[in-house]
């Protein structure tokens, strides 16, 4: 048997000497066996976190995916596995502070958000779709936008959001009869669409049009921030928060769309975790709440749709707030 193949083996069998011994002499620890799976993936799915921990020292890829998408850490989320399930959710952590290789912007040059908002759009009942047929916005997120609006207004009367797309959050809002609802909204299609559709003439309502980026000097303090962009990257919404302490007022409630690796459960679950240490560095905490969201997510909800952005059964809806308001 080759070197690698009985690295699979070890891993499986929880044999961490083997393991180790293998590394030692030079076995392959990036490697895939017939069915796809890494000798990491063996160690989790078995539950041997010792195994694990020698396989990520020897530089094993915590975050590569099998032939059906799963990752070391959602093998051993999903077969319980504890230990090793926290020992690869620290890797994540680690590995994506330093180097943020999901959702983080790679190339300073690839300025999504800027071809975005030059892009034509196209507005249905259902959806907001973009020029290659991705979805910015879509009506199963309803009932999350309005517990989100819940939320933000659950603070005060002065409320911003950054982001119109079809409007749900909004419309929710809304329903809170805040005293001032600022919205920001930088695409020119979208903001038209406000405009035709008299958000404008709301007497409680503020547009600001432009990105939320080049329009802060307009923006004044809340006590419920919404934040949910599109085009944007992970490091556009860490930008945003460090905004956080001036906009957001004492006892405001900040939260943001969740979609945070939404294809994966255990990138997910990677990722709330930083988020919520970001912003508890900032002094907030996060409370994430979980919304069920499997039987508004059908597969037909899809259909024409490019990128199928959100795969999971359960939404985290965050809730942040200054951690001396939660004392
Ligand atoms: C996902 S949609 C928002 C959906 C909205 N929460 C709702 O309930 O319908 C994202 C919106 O953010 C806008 N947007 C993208 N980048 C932006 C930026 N930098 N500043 C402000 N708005 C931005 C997009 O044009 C789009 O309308």
């Amino acid at each position: 048997m080759e070197d690698e193949e009985q690295l699979c083996e070890a891993a499986r069998n929880g044999d961490t000497d083997k393991v180790r011994a293998l590394i030692e002499s030079g076995a392959d620890v990036s490697y895939f066996d017939g069915h796809g799976l890494s000798p990491l993936m063996h160690a989790a799915k078995h539950g041997h976190a010792d195994a694990v921990k020698c396989l990520l020292e020897a530089g094993a890829p915590w975050n590569a995916l099998s032939p059906s998408n799963l990752s070391a850490g959602d093998f051993a989320m999903d077969s319980g596995h504890q230990e090793a399930f926290d020992v690869l959710l620290n890797a994540g952590i680690q590995a994506e502070l330093i180097l943020g290789t999901i959702a983080r912007r790679s190339n300073p040059s690839d300025d999504t958000d800027g071809d975005y908002l030059e892009d034509r759009i196209t507005f249905s009942e259902d959806k907001l779709m973009d020029s290659n047929s991705k979805a910015i916005m879509m009506a199963w997120e309803k009932p999350l936008m309005e517990a989100h609006a819940k939320a933000v207004c659950s603070g005060g009367k002065h409320i911003l959001n950054i982001g119109f797309g079809m409007g749900l959050v909004d419309n929710a809002i809304q329903q809170y009869a805040p005293i001032k609802h600022t919205i920001v909204e930088a695409h020119p299609e979208v903001y038209g669409r406000m405009l035709r559709s008299r958000w404008g003439e709301k007497e409680n309502v503020k547009i600001i049009f432009g990105r939320w980026q080049d329009v802060l000097l307009q923006l004044e303090s809340y006590d419920g921030v919404f934040f949910d962009t599109y085009g944007e990257y992970y490091e556009d919404m860490r930008e945003f928060h460090q905004h956080l302490p001036s906009l957001l007022k004492p006892g405001g409630i900040y939260s943001f769309f969740n979609g945070l690796c939404g294809g994966n459960a255990f990138f997910h679950v990677v990722y709330c975790q930083l988020v919520s240490l970001e912003l508890e560095s900032l002094g907030y905490s996060t409370q994430l709440i979980p919304l069920p969201v499997k039987d508004c997510l059908g597969e037909e909800v899809w259909k024409g749709v490019k990128h199928k952005y959100w795969q999971l059964d359960t939404y985290y809806l965050p809730v942040c707030q200054s951690i001396q308001d939660s004392e």
